[in-house]
C-alpha cells in the first residue's frame, strides 16, 4: 500500500472539517454515529476541529444490540451532544405504506435513507453541515446506499482506504473494540462487508491502489499479488458497476 504519514494526514482532516465549516458559516456538524469505526473516526476528527460543543451525533438502531452500546461509548468518550432514536416505527410505517414486504437488501437502503432524513432535519434546524463516514474503499465499490450513508455535506475520509482508517482510528485513541470488530453495515443480523463484498479489505485495498491510483495493468497485478486475475476482474466489475453512483443525475446534451 501507499505510505502515509497518519499524522500529517489526522492535521489534514483536522483542518478540513475545520474549514468547510467556518466557510459554509456553519455552527457544527451532525454525524450518524452506529458503533462502527468509521464514524467513530469521523467523530473523533469533528470534535478535534470544532471542539465538543459543535459536534452532534445522532445514533439511529433499527436493531437494538451491542452497536448501539458502543456508539453511546463513542459519545460519551469525547462528551458529545448525542440523541439515541430508533428507527424501527419510522422504517417500519414506511414499509406499511409501500404495500408489500421489502426484500432485505431494500429495506436496509430504506434504513440508510431514513437515516439521512433524520441528518438533515438536524442540520437544517440548527445551521449544522452533515458529516458523511464514506471511505475510499466503499466509495469506488459502490459499497453505500445511493443518497443514503453515501449522502453529507463533506466525507473527511473519501480518500482514505478502509485499511488507513483502520491506522487513523487507532491513532486517535478510538476504542479498540470498535477498532477490531467486523466491518458491518448493520442491515441485517449477521451482515458483514466483506463476506458480502466476497473480498477482504485487505486484498480489495491491494488491488484498488494499483486499479485506481497506481493505473496499473491486470494481469501485473495479479502477478504482484499473487491472486487470480478474477479477483482483480471482480473489483474492476465493482467500479464500473457502481459509477452511476459517484455523480449527479445527468440528462442528455441539448
Ligand atoms: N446504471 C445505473 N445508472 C443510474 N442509476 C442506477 C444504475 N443502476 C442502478 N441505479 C440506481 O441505483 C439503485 C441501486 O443503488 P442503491 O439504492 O444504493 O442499492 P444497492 O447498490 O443495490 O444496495 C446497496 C448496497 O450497499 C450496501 N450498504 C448500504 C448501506 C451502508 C453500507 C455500509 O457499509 O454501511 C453498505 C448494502 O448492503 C448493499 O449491498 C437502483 O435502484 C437504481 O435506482
Ligand atoms: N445505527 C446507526 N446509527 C447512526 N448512524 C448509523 C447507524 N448505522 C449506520 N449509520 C451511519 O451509516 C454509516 C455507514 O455505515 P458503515 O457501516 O459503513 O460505517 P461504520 O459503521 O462507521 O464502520 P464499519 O464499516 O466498520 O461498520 C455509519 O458510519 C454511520 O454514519
Ligand atoms: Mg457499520
Amino acid at each position: 500500500m501507499r505510505e502515509l504519514n497518519f499524522e500529517d494526514v489526522i492535521n489534514r482532516l483536522v483542518s478540513f472539517i475545520k474549514e468547510k465549516t467556518e466557510e459554509a458559516k456553519a455552527k457544527g456538524v451532525v454525524i450518524g454515529i452506529s458503533g462502527g469505526v468509521d464514524s467513530a473516526t469521523v467523530a473523533h476528527l469533528a470534535t478535534k476541529a470544532l471542539g465538543k460543543e459543535n459536534v452532534l451525533g445522532l445514533i439511529m438502531p433499527y436493531y437494538m444490540n451491542q452497536d448501539v452500546e458502543d456508539a453511546l461509548l463513542v459519545c460519551k468518550k469525547l462528551g458529545i451532544e448525542h440523541k439515541l432514536i430508533s428507527i424501527k416505527e419510522i422504517v417500519d410505517a414506511f414499509e406499511k405504506s409501500i404495500g408489500f414486504e421489502l426484500d432485505k437488501v431494500s429495506k436496509g437502503n430504506l434504513m440508510a435513507r431514513t437515516r439521512m432524513i433524520l441528518l438533515y432535519a438536524h442540520a437544517n434546524s440548527r445551521n449544522y453541515l452533515v458529516l458523511g463516514t464514506s471511505n475510499k474503499s466503499e466509495f469506488l465499490t459502490g459499497y453505500f446506499t445511493k443518497w443514503g450513508d453515501g449522502a453529507s455535506d463533506y466525507a473527511p475520509l473519501i480518500n482514505l482506504y478502509k485499511t488507513e482508517v483502520w491506522e487513523i482510528a487507532k491513532r486517535l485513541g478510538v476504542p479498540e473494540r470498535i477498532i477490531t470488530k467486523k466491518p458491518s453495515a448493520g442491515l441485517w443480523e449477521g451482515q458483514s462487508d466483506e463476506d458480502e463484498l466476497g473480498i477482504s479489505y485487505k486484498l480489495l485495498d491491494e488491488i484498488l491502489y494499483r486499479l485506481v491510483d497506481l493505473k496499473m495493468e491486470k494481469n501485473k497485478i495479479a502477478e504482484e499479488l499473487n491472486v487470480p486475475m478474477e479477483k482483480v476482474e471482480y473489483v474492476e466489475y465493482l467500479i464500473k458497476k457502481s459509477e452511476h453512483k459517484r455523480r449527479l443525475p445527468v440528462g442528455p446534451k441539448i
